[in-house]
């Protein structure tokens, strides 16, 4: 249990859930390839059945950290920051912002867009999910659309989440890790019928790294 306090301060974003922070490369979207320092924020209630962090839902598991720890922290190892989760959006994420951008940082978020934007950002890879759309405070402000194909559906649903993002939004389609092996024809096929999305690949997973 954690004191009224500091669910106060959490509920700020002076504190935050922190579940994992790791410094690795950037395995999925437009800036694969690129070192990273991650920080991953407990609490999610979207409920993706095919979630490849679900122990991050629950952000009772995870301890409430001082923003300035976490930054602190964090600019030992990069100036390239990839916050993640859970889901990110759940928390306001202004003060972390705040202190990642004084210390020079480029700050990227991974993020379903289910809840309203708060902090400042670089470059916001938004990844829909049907179950909980995103708010449409996103859709004109997003980098990159990063929609998971777990099933041929999501061909479908990823137009429509194409159809509502600015013009200089890049377009991904990403397999779902567990039934890569039966999607990734069909996404290959899709992308060079379609030649306005670019595979992503969770090339991490490949690599044996975080
Ligand atoms: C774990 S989520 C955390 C951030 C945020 N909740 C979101 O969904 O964007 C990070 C990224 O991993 C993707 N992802 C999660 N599970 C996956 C899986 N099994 N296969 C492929 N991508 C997955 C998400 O769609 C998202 O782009
Ligand atoms: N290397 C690496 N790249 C990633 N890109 C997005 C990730 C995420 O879980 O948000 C992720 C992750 O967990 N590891
Ligand atoms: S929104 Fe992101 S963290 Fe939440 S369940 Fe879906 S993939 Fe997992
Ligand atoms: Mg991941």
């Amino acid at each position: 249990m954690i004191t009224e306090e500091t669910q106060e301060l959490v509920d700020r974003g002076i504190m935050l859930p922190l579940m994992e922070e790791f410094y690795t490369i950037q395995g999925e979207g437009f800036h694969k390839g690129t070192a990273a320092y991650f920080i991953r924020i407990g609490g999610c209630d979207v409920g993706c059945h095919w979630c490849d962090v679900k122990e991050s839902w629950d952000a009772g598991l995870h301890p409430p950290t001082h923003v300035g720890e976490i930054v602190e922290k964090a600019v030992k190892y990069s100036k390239t920051i990839v916050v993640t989760g859970g889901e990110p959006l759940t928390w306001d994420m202004t003060t972390l912002t705040d202190n990642l951008k004084k210390q020079g940082c480029q700050i990227h978020i991974e993020t379903s867009g289910a809840y309203p934007v708060t902090g400042t950002w670089d470059w916001i890879c938004l990844s829909p999910k049907k179950i909980k759309l995103p708010e449409p405070d996103i859709y004109p402000i997003a980098n990159e659309l990063k929609v998971i194909i777990f099933n041929k559906h999501d061909f479908k649903f990823a137009e429509e989440q194409a159809a509502q993002v600015g013009e200089g939004c890049i377009l991904y389609m990403q397999p779902e890790w567990s039934n890569r092996d039966k999607m990734i024809p069909l996404i290959v096929d899709y992308v060079m019928k379609n030649p306005r999305w670019k595979v992503s690949l969770q090339t991490h997973k490949y690599l044996n790294i975080p």
